[in-house]
């Protein structure tokens, strides 16, 4: 990344939220209350690890914006985790859920752990105890949370029954991404790749290329990159790279998807079993149509975004460009998808599996997805008309159009 670029994504949001309220015609005071949560919490979780020793974990709940409903979003494990990635990551929330138009605001948590280094019963007590210091914070009409990076059914499985035994009432509608048995939604561990293979989709109709003739690659190789690989697969695409934390794997003439999805662990990883592989950076520079990042933030920026050779990218990991990379790219004629629409499959289906709780009454997957191209489709038609008529890139009309929701609730409660 070179000096001076916006590494920092909280101020790189705030950046972009500024320009969107500006264009929407808001004042400075909406910007300066959009700009950060509403409310933010840090907690501290002693958890009794298992050679005997307590280890006390630092925790994250963001709760951005309330205005429009609840606040909703996903939990991350990882070594990395910081205040102001949970901050940004809890704005992006909100604009996913004023694109998509689904009744909540934008929240996120995080705690600072690698869960690859820890035992199954060390991950249930973390889990449990993040639980125990937010519950107060949290409800089923409160801030709802779901799984994000290294967290999965069973973490969420966890989480509930903790909420469950502390409000003495089974509490479905409090997270979601749960298992089936436990009131979780056909499709919703796969609804983030079906999102972004939707946005894929119409991304190919408008730069006309046939779906039998794209080659695409995939960064990352977790929830939201396998099943993508499995989905671009079965649709005839030719999934010529993929990677995980460890590096990439390229081949042009198309690499086995079915044998990678069997041989990856539960995080993801799979390189390890190959002899030769690339960097990861090498992977986003190699010969393709459609670049899908899904794996972390600042993966594109001035450094490689004029060695990008897809002409469609689609961003299903949360911030993996750099706002500098993205004018270069839009400059360049790429089609960009942001990551604030193309990943919004996830709380899309989160939203389905929320709403089928509080009714008792569960829906068919052909009955998920089904709504869940429609609205994923229409966002898409709403940010790419705003792109044409306002002349602005795809990501600040993606803002424009996930700000407005929010800052006309805010107006019409009197806040401002
Ligand atoms: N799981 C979900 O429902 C949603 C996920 N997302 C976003 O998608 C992205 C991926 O999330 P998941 O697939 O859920 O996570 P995951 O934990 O299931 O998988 C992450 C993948 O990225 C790889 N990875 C980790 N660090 C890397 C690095 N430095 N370089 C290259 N690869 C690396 C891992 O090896 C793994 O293959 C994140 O940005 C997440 O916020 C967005 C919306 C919803
Ligand atoms: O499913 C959800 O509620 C949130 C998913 C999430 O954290 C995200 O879209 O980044």
């Amino acid at each position: 990344m070179n000096l001076g670029e916006s590494e920092n994504i909280l101020y790189s949001t705030q950046t972009v939220i500024k320009e969107a309220l500006e264009k929407l015609g808001f004042g400075d005071d909406m910007f300066d209350l959009l700009k950060e949560p509403l409310r933010l919490f840090k907690v501290r979780i002693p958890v009794l690890m298992d050679n005997g020793k307590v280890h006390v974990f630092t925790g994250f709940r963001a709760q951005h914006n309330d205005a429009v409903g609840p606040t909703k979003g996903g939990v991350r494990f990882h070594p990395d985790v910081t205040e102001d990635e949970v901050k940004a990551l809890s704005i992006w929330m909100s604009l996913k859920c004023g694109i998509t138009d689904i009744p909540y605001g934008g929240g996120k948590g995080g705690i600072i752990c690698d869960p690859r280094k820890m035992s199954f019963k060390e991950l249930e007590k973390l889990s449990r105890g993040y639980v125990r210091a937010i519950s107060q914070v949290v409800g089923p009409s409160k801030d709802i949370p779901a799984p994000d990076v290294m967290t999965n059914s069973q973490i969420m499985a966890w989480m509930l029954d903790e909420y469950s035994r502390i409000r003495e009432f089974d509490s479905p509608g409090f997270i979601t991404g749960k298992p089936l048995v436990l009131g979780g939604s056909h499709g919703r561990e796969t609804a983030t790749a079906k999102g972004v293979s939707i946005m894929i989709k119409e991304a190919l109709i408008k730069k006309e290329i046939d779906i039998l003739d794209a080659k695409v690659v995939i960064q990352g190789f977790g929830n939201a990159g396998s099943y993508l690989a499995k989905f671009m697969h079965e649709a005839g695409a030719k999934v010529v790279g993929i990677s995980d934390v460890l590096g990439g794997l390229y081949d042009p003439n198309g690499l086995d998807i079915d044998f990678l999805i069997d041989r990856r662990d539960s995080f993801g990883t799979v390189t390890n079993l190959f002899k030769k592989t690339i960097s990861n950076q090498e992977l986003l520079e190699m010969d393709c149509d459609i670049l899908v990042p899904a794996a972390i933030e600042n993966q594109i920026t001035v450094d490689n975004a004029e060695k990008i050779k897809a002409s469609i990218l689609v961003e299903a990991a949360n911030g993996p460009t750099t706002l500098e990379a993205t004018q270069i790219l839009s400059d360049r004629g790429v089609l960009l998808i942001p990551d604030v629409l193309a990943s919004a499959g996830g709380v899309i289906v989160s939203y389905f599996e929320w709403v089928q709780n509080n009714q008792g009454y569960y829906w068919s997957e052909e009955e998920v997805h089904e709504k869940l191209e429609k609205i994923m489709i229409r966002a898409l038609n709403k940010i790419y008309q705003t792109h044409q008529t306002r002349g602005v890139n795809m990501r600040l009309a993606a803002y424009m159009v996930g700000v407005r929701k929010v800052a006309e609730a805010v107006k019409y409660r009197g806040w401002i």
